[in-house]
C-alpha cells in the first residue's frame, strides 16, 4: 500500500507539472496583467522617481526615459543607483537618467535632497513616490518614526511638500503614489501610529499603504484647480526585492514566480498614470492594471484622510494647508 501511495504521489506531481508546462504561456499572459498602451512622448519633461535603483522603480525609469523624459532617480544608495542608470543607458543609449541621493528614512536627507533639487532642476512634471519597504523587523528611522510609516508615508509626504511648489509652477504635472492592494488590510492606528505598543510587520506595511491611498486622495482634493493631479496605484503582485525581509515570502515568490508579475509588468500602472492622455484631469483615484480600482472603505474616509494629514504635518513639524 505504501508503494502504491508513492506511485500516486509521483503521478500526481507529474500531472501537475505537465499541466503547468502546458498552460505556462496562458498563466504567464494572465499573470502579466494589463500593459500600458499609451504612446505618449515625454520629450522636454522632467520626472523624479524614488527607489529607482531596482524593481518597479527601475523599470518605470527605463520606460519614461525611452519616452524622452529626463529621469532623476532618487536612491538611498547612489552606487546601486549608478549601476541601475548604467543598465538603463545600455538598453537606451539616449536615456537622460541621473542619480541623486535620497534616504527617505532621514528627514535631513530629504530636506538636503529637495534643497539641491530646487537649486539645480527648474521643472518637475512627474513625481513618482515609488520607494517602499515591506515587513522589516521593528526599526526606527533617524527621526524616530516606525520604518514603514517613516519611509512609505511620512518620507514621501515631506518630499512632496518640499516639491509641490515646483510641480505647480511646472503644471500640467502629475504625482503617482505607489500604494498596494495591501491597503485593504490596513487601519490607521492614530493611538499608536509608530507601533510602540505592539508591532506586526505585515500590519505596519498595510497601515503605511493605506496612508499612501489617503494621502493621494487628500492631496488631490487640496490641489484641485492647480493642474497638478495625484493618483495612487496598486502595481500587482510583483517578484521584486520587496520581500527581502521575509524568508518565507522570498521563497514563495520565487517558487510561484510564474504566477507573479515581473518588475516590468508591475511598472505598467505607474507608467499609465504618469503618461496616459485620458488621465490629464483625473485626480484622487486609485488604479490597478491600468484601470480604476477598488478602494477599501477605510481608504475612502475623508475624515481619516484629513486627520492623517494633520498628524503627518505635526510629526514632521511642517504647516501645509
Ligand atoms: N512587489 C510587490 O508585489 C508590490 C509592491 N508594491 C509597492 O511598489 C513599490 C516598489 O516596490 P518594489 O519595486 O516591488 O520593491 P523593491 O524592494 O524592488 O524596491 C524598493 C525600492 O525602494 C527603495 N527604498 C527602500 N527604503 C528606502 C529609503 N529609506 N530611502 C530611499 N529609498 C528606499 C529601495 O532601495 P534599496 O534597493 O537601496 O533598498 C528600492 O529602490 C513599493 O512602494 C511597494 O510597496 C505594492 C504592491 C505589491
Ligand atoms: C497566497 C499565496 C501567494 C500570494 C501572495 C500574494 C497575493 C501576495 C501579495 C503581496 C502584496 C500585495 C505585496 C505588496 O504590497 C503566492 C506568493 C503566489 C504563493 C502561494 C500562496
Amino acid at each position: 500500500i505504501a508503494q502504491m501511495w508513492v506511485l500516486v504521489i509521483i503521478a500526481g506531481i507529474g500531472v501537475v507539472t505537465l499541466l503547468l508546462l502546458l498552460f505556462a504561456p496562458h498563466i504567464r499572459r494572465y499573470a502579466a496583467g494589463a500593459a500600458c498602451r499609451t504612446a505618449s512622448r515625454l520629450d522636454g519633461k522632467t520626472v523624479l522617481i524614488t527607489g529607482a535603483n531596482t524593481g518597479i522603480g527601475k523599470e518605470t525609469a527605463l520606460d519614461l526615459a525611452l519616452r524622452g523624459a529626463r529621469v532623476i532617480m532618487a536612491c538611498r544608495d547612489t552606487e546601486k543607483g549608478e549601476e541601475a542608470a548604467a543598465s538603463i543607458r545600455a538598453e537606451c543609449p539616449k536615456a537622460q537618467v541621473e542619480v541623486r541621493e535620497l534616504d527617505l528614512a532621514d528627514t535631513c536627507s530629504i530636506r538636503a535632497f529637495a534643497q539641491k533639487f530646487l537649486r539645480e532642476v527648474h521643472q518637475l512634471h512627474i513625481l513618482i513616490n515609488n520607494a517602499g519597504v515591506m515587513m522589516c523587523p521593528y526599526t526606527k528611522t533617524v527621526d524616530g518614526f516606525e520604518m514603514h510609516m517613516g519611509v512609505n508615508h511620512l518620507g514621501h509626504f515631506l518630499l512632496t511638500y518640499l516639491l509641490v511648489g515646483l510641480l505647480k509652477r511646472s503644471a500640467p504635472a502629475r504625482i503617482v503614489v505607489v500604494s498596494s492592494l495591501a491597503h485593504n488590510f490596513g487601519w490607521i492606528r492614530f493611538h499608536d501610529l509608530h507601533s510602540q505598543g505592539s508591532y506586526n510587520s505585515g500590519l505596519a506595511y498595510c497601515q503605511s499603504k493605506l496612508a499612501n491611498v489617503l494621502f493621494a486622495r487628500e492631496l488631490a482634493r487640496r490641489l484641485n484647480g492647480t493642474d497638478v493631479t495625484v493618483n495612487s496605484v496598486h502595481p500587482g503582485t510583483v517578484n521584486s526585492d520587496l520581500t527581502r525581509h521575509s524568508t518565507i515570502m522570498t521563497i514563495l515568490f520565487s517558487v510561484f514566480s510564474v504566477f507573479l508579475k515581473t518588475p516590468r509588468e508591475g511598472a505598467q500602472t505607474s507608467i499609465y498614470c504618469a503618461t496616459a492622455e485620458e488621465l490629464h484631469s483625473i485626480s484622487g483615484k486609485h488604479f490597478s492594471d491600468c484601470s480604476p480600482a477598488f478602494v477599501a472603505p477605510q481608504g475612502r474616509s475623508s475624515e481619516t484622510a484629513r486627520k492623517l494629514w494633520d498628524v503627518s504635518c505635526e510629526q514632521l513639524g511642517i504647516e501645509w494647508d
